[in-house]
């Protein structure tokens, strides 16, 4: 069944593969402080994640939060993190509970747990006959300040959970490219997430039911530090592609 989904951060990349493979599946309100460049489903609010009342007014009749606006930079100074990605996604989280929204999935990163990329540890477990693994039990082990911000957002989540009920999931994103990996880079290769799997996860966080998770959004690439069984088990994610598919 079609679902009412809030996309927040609609105009970006992640947003962009979304509604990519899923424009047609669910009712949709989009907002982001940048207006469209292009044609889109649904509705178009645009607004800043920090502004209370224009996210609560998007929010009225919303089953589905997709929480994706935020600085995405990996060298984003703390104003930034601080205002769009923590006190914007505290803003989403009570605006949703207000509203009795079912679930919010949150655009987490691989970011959260970087500094467990170690000296001792890289570049060998970027390949192939590696076996370490993190599977979103780890506790989080951010290597910068956008990392705390991405933990941060996974805690409010934790909270708003167990203090109201809301389903959150957080999805620690790799790294997203269209249509090929990225290219000489070991690390994001291993990390990849191309946007047909990436459109297919956030459309198991509309449909699955859950109750609070961490699950690492990547493909089934052959070399992955990065346990998918999560995702598999709880949300049903089944990705098609592999970076190891690719030149
Ligand atoms: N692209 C990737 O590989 C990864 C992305 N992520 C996360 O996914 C989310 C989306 O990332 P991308 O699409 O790559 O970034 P992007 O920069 O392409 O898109 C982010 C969108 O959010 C909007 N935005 C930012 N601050 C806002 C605010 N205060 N109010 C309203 N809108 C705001 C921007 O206008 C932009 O359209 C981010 O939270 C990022 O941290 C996490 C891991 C990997
Ligand atoms: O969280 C994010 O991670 C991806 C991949 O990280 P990188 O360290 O390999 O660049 C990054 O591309 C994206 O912009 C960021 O939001």
């Amino acid at each position: 069944m079609a679902q009412s989904v809030l996309l927040t951060g609609a105009a970006g990349r992640v947003g962009t593969a979304i509604l990519g493979g899923l424009a047609d599946e669910h009712e949709w309100r989009l907002l982001d402080r940048d207006p469209p460049t292009d044609d889109y489903p649904g509705e178009f609010v645009v607004a800043d994640i920090t502004d209370d009342e224009a996210v609560r007014e998007a929010m009225e009749g919303i089953d589905v939060v997709l929480h994706l606006a935020g600085d995405p930079r990996k060298t984003a100074p703390w104003d930034s993190v601080l205002t769009n990605n923590i006190d914007g996604t505290q803003t989403v989280y009570e605006a949703a509970v207000d509203a009795g929204v079912e679930k919010v999935a949150f655009a987490s990163s691989n970011h959260a747990v970087g500094a467990f990329e170690t000296e001792e540890r890289t570049p060998e477990m970027y390949r192939a006959d590696d076996d370490y693994l993190l599977d979103g039990t780890e506790l989080p082990r951010p290597g910068n300040l956008y990392g705390v911000s991405k933990v941060t957002g996974e805690a409010l989540g934790r909270y708003y959970h167990d203090e109201y009920g809301i389903s959150v999931v957080n999805v620690r994103i790799g790294n997203l490219t269209e249509g090929h990996p990225p290219i000489d880079y070991e690390r994001g290769q291993a990390m990849w997430l191309s946007y047909r799997d990436c459109a297919h996860l956030f459309d198991r966080c509309i449909r699955a039911d859950y109750d609070y998770e961490i699950v690492y959004g990547i493909s089934d690439n052959d070399r992955k530090y990065y346990s998918i069984e999560r995702a598999r088990d709880v949300l049903g994610y089944d990705p098609q592609d592999n970076s190891a598919h690719h030149d």
